[in-house]
């Protein structure tokens, strides 16, 4: 079995965590199950929750038995870890039409065969929904002292500041429940989270010594930060990339791993990459050399789209982003995947009719600040109309250079890309 701890910390991925040679001892002597929990504040998760996935999907591909928990109860509660103020409460119907979605997108990244290392899928509200106030107050509550829940770090910030309500103060209680009903159930031993999860983590393993005289493990992972300083798993102007194509679409996601900054490619590769640790560095050794080539980048965003959407979808992606650049079929494109491509350059749209000239969308894409620069643009030969080069300035597309009766694809230079939608009447 390979030593997943070993593996873990050579990428980078360990935190915090319990007794680490004792927890060695344990994942070497069998299978050990263990969990990590997702909550549904979202119609899905985002790039941050995938590193957590992959750390029950590497745990499981080393022999262990996953748990995927969604917290169909903790969602309805809201974890104030991390949070400088009170959520805002989601209704229930919400709650558990995203509960449904969250056990998909986690499901899709474990195996569910029924041998040893088979893993499940739970929800804490299955355990916490039946049970009454007072077994919650007598069973759970007692074990918590108040002085130690008033010091807990996010308890103390909020305390000094936004304050926090009662609801989100019995929060911890509600996961560490659902550690010890986990390690009651299905004997599981260690739960994994992100490092902002210590406490929570932590106060669970408290409550399985003290209720059941058990010994149950804790790991975190490192918050993953950007070499730019802004924050991972957000675009530009500030939106997250989810895991659902239909709220980032799988274009989007691709040029997010292919953009990844070079000084940021060797460590996202340890993150996410299942491949190997020599071709791990092989890999980045080529960006090192060639750092135009965009090798190791290429290999990620290959690796990760085609570990979140699919193979089918990856080529698409390929294509398109190839054929934007120059070098294939723009007419072979499929509409959604030039539509999503589209989606994320300068764009503009016009209305049906006769097609303003191309320096008109040059300037009004954005593509170039003017009508004068885009005409210098034009006889400086930096053009290109769906790929051809546009020769004068006064050149206007007709409805035949239309892709699927309503897309054009402009270029300036090699890399800037916009995009004119005809919008129906
Ligand atoms: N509190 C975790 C989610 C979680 C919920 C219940 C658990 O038992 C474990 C983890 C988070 O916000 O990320």
């Amino acid at each position: 079995m390979t030593d997943i701890l070993d593996d873990l910390a050579w990428r980078g991925l360990i935190a915090q965590s319990t007794d680490l040679e004792e927890m060695r001892a344990l994942l070497a002597a069998g299978p050990v199950t263990l969990y990590c929990g997702f909550d549904p504040t979202a119609p899905s998760l985002h790039l941050g929750n995938l590193i957590q996935i992959l750390i029950l999907r590497r745990f499981q591909k080393a022999g262990h038995r996953p748990l995927g928990l969604v917290g169909g109860a903790t969602g309805l509660i809201g974890d104030p870890s991390g949070k400088s103020a009170e959520r805002v409460l989601n209704s229930e119907e919400t709650v558990a039409g995203w509960v449904e979605r969250i056990r998909g997108q986690v499901s899709r990244f474990l195996d569910f065969d029924d041998g040893q290392t088979g893993a499940t899928m739970v929800s804490n509200l299955d355990w916490t929904g039946p049970m009454s106030a007072i077994e919650f107050l007598r069973d759970i509550g007692k074990h918590f002292p108040v002085n130690r829940m008033l010091a807990r770090e996010t308890v103390k910030a909020r305390l000094d500041t936004t304050g926090m309500s009662y609801t989100e103060f019995s929060y911890v209680l509600l996961q560490s429940m659902d550690f010890l009903e986990l390690y009651r159930r299905h004997g599981c031993v260690l739960q994994t989270g992100g490092s902002d999860q210590w406490g929570n983590l932590t106060a669970g393993v408290d409550l399985i010594r003290r209720v059941e005289g058990g010994s149950a493990h804790a790991l975190t992972t490192p918050l993953l930060t950007k070499a730019d300083g802004t924050k991972f798993g957000k675009t530009a102007g500030g939106e997250t990339y989810w895991l659902d194509p239909e709220l980032t679409s799988p274009y989007a996601f691709y040029q997010f791993w292919i953009n990844a900054d070079d000084r940021d490619v060797e460590k996202f590769l340890k993150v996410f990459s299942f491949r190997s640790r020599e071709e791990i560095e092989d890999l980045v050794k080529q960006g090192a050399e060639r750092p135009a080539a965009r090798v190791p980048q290429r290999a990620l965003a290959e690796e990760m789209t085609t570990l979140v959407h699919g193979a089918d979808e990856t080529a698409a992606v390929i294509a398109a982003s190839k054929a934007l650049f120059g070098q294939g079929a723009l007419k072979e494109l499929d509409e959604r995947t030039l539509r999503s491509a589209l989606a994320e350059v300068p764009r503009t749209e016009i209305p049906p009719g006769d097609l303003p000239p191309v320096v008109d969308l040059l300037a009004t894409s954005g593509l170039c600040k003017s009508k004068s620069e885009a005409r210098r643009t034009i006889t400086q030969g930096g053009v290109y109309l769906n790929n051809a080069k546009v020769e004068s300035e006064d050149a206007a597309p007709t409805s035949g250079d239309l892709l699927h009766g309503r897309f054009l694809v402009l270029r300036r230079g090699k890399r800037n890309i916009g995009g004119v939608e005809v919008t129906a009447s």
